[in-house]
């Protein structure tokens, strides 16, 4: 772990159950490979995973059972790590590498800009030469200017040591928002393809293991499901998913299962197979929360004997990498936590009400409109984690507001149509489901499509025993953490949790901007984060203005992103006493 992270605290656990075929699997790590250095649950690095790896391979190979790690995209964007160091990603590409990762896939934020699938084309691809996968992404070839795929589409192998014979794919959603050097085809006509449709028709096959930066539960893995089942009754099939930042797993049908494993290093998910050749095989999973406590305590190794040397190099070039970007540096002191689904949307501790109330009102302003009111419309999806008390880095920075998005706007818009923006945004259902090739990114943060409804949490599960029993031999205080329910049940994390509040938050959000907030404007400026201006474009036709986004919108606020906005407030308003 890296040298200011948090002691892990000791919690009952649920051991792993090793099978035949074994696999650890992260997802939507977006930069987190320092670990999350002010939550002790998951305060673990990425030099700890790859020392948990080798003992977790070694402990297996000994049974003479095999291991795959697997990673299933979105490795970029959401942390000073990444987002920091210019160009973005050197350290963060040089650092994952250290991992042997068996089978890896692109995610939807590796496509969003041009130089990003660049360097996964030119850095990430070699440096994970044949492991690399992407069924359904094509590049235009930087040099050649030729539309190549991004990786193979495909990889058929044997595991080390049972020569299982795999063939693997490795698929993104439908994704539409891709910058515009990169096609996603969509999954539903990838899947007919020749080259698929000979693939999954290969008899000498004892596992189909399909990869993807895809939601375990959803229509494009729906419809990979029933292709290769459809020929293959009898052949099992595994899943690996993401995207929507959660724990998950599907069961499909007997021989078909699926695993989520959440997001931002939190969670190292873990799968066995045991049985693969019989008619009922058995499949284990479990979510690791990432802490060392857990690690060491899966590996059956103490302090001195888990970490491996090239773990411990790993977690020393990750220290090295966050004091070259200064990412410890020190802007403000967060006077309270703020969260983004932990607490009601509006209230006092929710983010979202204080960048409404708070960071929008003081320092939107472009200096070019003198004191013309402006109306601001932001999408949740745009803040990425929660704010805790104490010391606002560097890092906390990109953590909270990773994009590069600034602000555009269009100016004499009025008032009683731009307010209905947001209130259409938020309502209308075929924005935020965004169906199958829909041409519209969900605006809210993608844990906010898993759910329907808020879950609140009853605290009084805090106080009782733990249902399962732990296998650590103590009965700790339950600390609150994930208490996830799957398709097989409610006991796939490691740790026994008290459980933690969910609440639903809209698309966006507005605010006000006046000089004199008490009078209703007549015409405001409508100024909204351009990563947005298509749903607003939308939403204004329903409100009835005739603007013509692309020829009369303009730049708000000349060269500042929203993460400045919110570093330049932070820096004001939160002095460290
Ligand atoms: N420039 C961006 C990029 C993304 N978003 C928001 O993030 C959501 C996607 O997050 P995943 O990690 O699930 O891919 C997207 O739907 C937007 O809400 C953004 O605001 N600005």
């Amino acid at each position: 772990a890296q040298p200011s992270a948090p002691d892990p605290i000791p919690a009952p656990l649920r051991g792993l159950e090793f099978g035949q075929l074994n696999f650890l699997h992260t997802t939507d790590t977006h930069g987190w490979l320092a670990g999350h250095l002010q939550e002790p649950s998951y305060a673990a690095d990425w030099g700890d995973y790859v020392s948990f790896a080798t003992r977790i391979r070694e402990k297996v190979e000994a049974r003479g059972q095999d291991l795959l790690v697997i990673d299933t995209g979105d490795r970029v964007e959401g942390n000073g790590l990444y987002d920091s160091s210019e160009p973005k990603g050197v350290y963060i590409s040089e650092i994952l590498r250290h991992q042997p990762i068996d089978l890896l896939t692109s995610g939807n934020h590796e496509l969003y800009k041009q130089n990003t699938s660049e360097a996964e084309f030119f850095t990430t691809i070699p440096n994970f030469r044949g492991n690399y996968i992407a069924s359904n992404i094509d590049i235009f070839h930087p040099g050649t200017k030729e539309l190549v795929p991004l990786a193979p589409r495909y990889k058929k192998f044997t595991t080390k040591l049972q020569g299982i014979r795999i063939t693997a794919f490795g698929f993104l959603f439908d994704f539409t928002g891709n910058n515009n050097r990169t096609v996603v085809q969509p999954v539903e006509e990838t899947i007919k393809e020749d080259w698929f449709q000979e693939a999954i028709r290969d008899k000498d096959v004892d596992l189909f293991l399909v990869i993807g930066h895809v939601p375990v539960k959803s229509q494009e893995y729906q419809a990979i499901f029933r292709a290769i089942r459809s020929l293959r009754w009898g052949v099992p099939i595994q899943f690996f998913g993401g995207h929507l930042h959660i724990r998950d797993y599907a069961r499909y049908d007997a021989k078909a299962v699926g695993l989520a494993s959440g997001r931002f290093m939190e969670t190292i998910g873990f799968l066995s197979i045991d049985g693969l050749s019989t008619s009922t095989p058995v499949f284990k999973r479990r979510y690791i929360d990432n802490n060392l406590f857990s690690l060491r305590h899966h590996s059956g190794l103490d302090e001195d004997g888990f970490p491996t040397e090239q773990g411990r190099n790993v977690s020393r070039l990750i220290a090295e990498s966050r004091s070259a970007l200064h990412l410890d540096e020190v802007h403000g002191c967060a006077p309270r936590d703020l969260w983004m689904s932990r607490v009601k949307y509006p209230s006092n501790d929710s983010i979202y009400t204080w960048l409404e109330s708070q960071v929008l009102v003081d320092s939107l302003k472009d200096e070019s409109r003198g004191d013309t009111p402006a109306l601001a419309i932001l999408n949740t999806g745009a803040i990425r984690f929660d704010i805790f008390q104490g010391p606002f880095t560097q890092d906390t920075t990109f953590i909270v507001s990773p994009f590069t998005s600034g602000f555009r706007y269009v100016k004499d818009v009025p008032y009683d149509q731009a307010q209905l923006i947001v209130g259409i945004l938020n309502k209308q259902p075929q924005i935020l489901r965004t169906p199958r090739y829909s041409p519209f990114t969900p605006l809210a943060p993608p844990e906010q499509l898993a759910y329907s409804n808020d879950i609140v949490a009853d605290l009084t599960v805090g106080a009782s025993k733990p249902q399962q029993a732990p296998l650590s031999g103590q009965e700790p205080e339950l600390i609150p953490g994930y208490t996830t329910k799957d398709d097989a049940g409610t006991d796939g994390d490691d740790t026994v949790h008290s459980p933690i509040s969910f609440y639903r938050v809209p698309n966006c959000i507005q605010a006000l901007v006046a000089a004199n907030a008490s009078a209703v404007p007549e015409t405001v400026d409508l100024v909204y984060i351009d990563f947005i201006e298509r749903h607003v474009a939308l939403a204004a036709k329903f409100a009835g203005l005739d603007v013509n986004f692309a020829q009369e919108s303009e730049v708000y606020m000349p060269s500042m992103t929203l993460t400045d906005l919110l570093l330049d407030w932070v820096k004001t308003h939160w002095k460290c006493e």
